[in-house]
This record gives structure tokens, sequence and C-alpha cells, in this order.
């Protein structure tokens, strides 16, 4: 029923999102470590408690495509839109999203904790009704 596109949407568990790894040799993390620390925990939290999560950049094109697919098809759906561009964070996370996903490119869509992917994903899981499908499950 939703061929290639919707089985490499990857449901993210919370618990296998690790937040913070050290290397023995200190106990104390460094602030370099705490940053990635709290970045690593605004990703995870970005995507457990909001249905659909958007990180994107103000100017991309095909950020501007995704928000407007979110606006214009499911102007009830709550959308939380990171603008990375905006934000002194927003390499960290970019970074941290390739880690986390494989994708490396803005815009970066979640729904319902799942990875969906970028512009052209999107379009072409609204195409199958996919998207519809994702915001139906419990959350
Ligand atoms: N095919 C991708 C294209 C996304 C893309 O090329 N985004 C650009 C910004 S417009 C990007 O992420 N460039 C690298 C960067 O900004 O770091 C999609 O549909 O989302």
């Amino acid at each position: 029923m939703f061929p290639r596109i919707y089985k490499s949407a990857t449901r993210l568990l919370p618990s296998s999102i690790a937040l913070y790894s050290s290397t023995a040799s200190s106990s104390r993390p460094s602030a370099h470590q705490l940053h990635q620390m709290s970045v690593k925990q605004l990703v995870s939290e970005a995507i457990d408690q909001n249905k659909v999560a958007i990180f994107s950049k103000s100017y991309c094109p095909y950020c501007r495509r995704a928000k407007a697919l979110f606006a214009e098809s499911f102007p009830d759906v709550e959308t939380t839109v990171f603008e990375l561009d905006e934000r002194d964070d927003g390499s960290d996370i970019q970074a941290y999203l390739a880690e986390l996903t494989g994708q490396r490119t803005v815009p970066n869509v979640f729904i319902n904790k799942t990875h969906v992917g970028g512009s052209d994903a999107v379009t072409a899981l609204h195409k199958q009704g996919g998207i519809t499908k994702l915001l139906q499950q419990e959350a």
C-alpha cells in the first residue's frame, strides 16, 4: 500500500538515542560535551514532543515547500519548525540529525517520531496518503 518511500520511514525510539557518551578518561563533561548533550536533548525532545517537527532553514526553497504542504493540506495539525540558520546551535543540530538519520539536508521532517525525510520524500508520501496515515498514529 505504501511501497518504497513509506518503508524507508524510520521509527525512532527515544530510548535508542544516547544522550551522552563519554570517554572513560574524565568523570566531568567538558563544555563541548555539555553543548553536544544539549543539542542531542533538544533534537530528541523536538522529535518526541511534537506531532510534526520540521528542521528547516528560512531561505531554503525545499523547506518552504514542505512547510507549505503542511500549512495547506493539514492546517489543523500543529507543526513545529526549527529554523537552523537562525540559531547558534543550528549547524550542530544539523550534524546530529545527519548522525541520527543519515540525512544531511534540510528540510528534515519527523511525524509522530517517525523520520520521513526531506521535501521530496514528504511530497511523495503525501501523494500515497502516507502523511495522513502517520498523523493518525498514536503519539
Ligand atoms: N531533495 C532534497 C533537497 C534538499 C536540499 O537540497 N536542501 C538544501 C537547502 S535548500 C540543503 O540542505 N543544503 C545543505 C545545507 O544547507 O547544509 C529535498 O527534497 O529535501
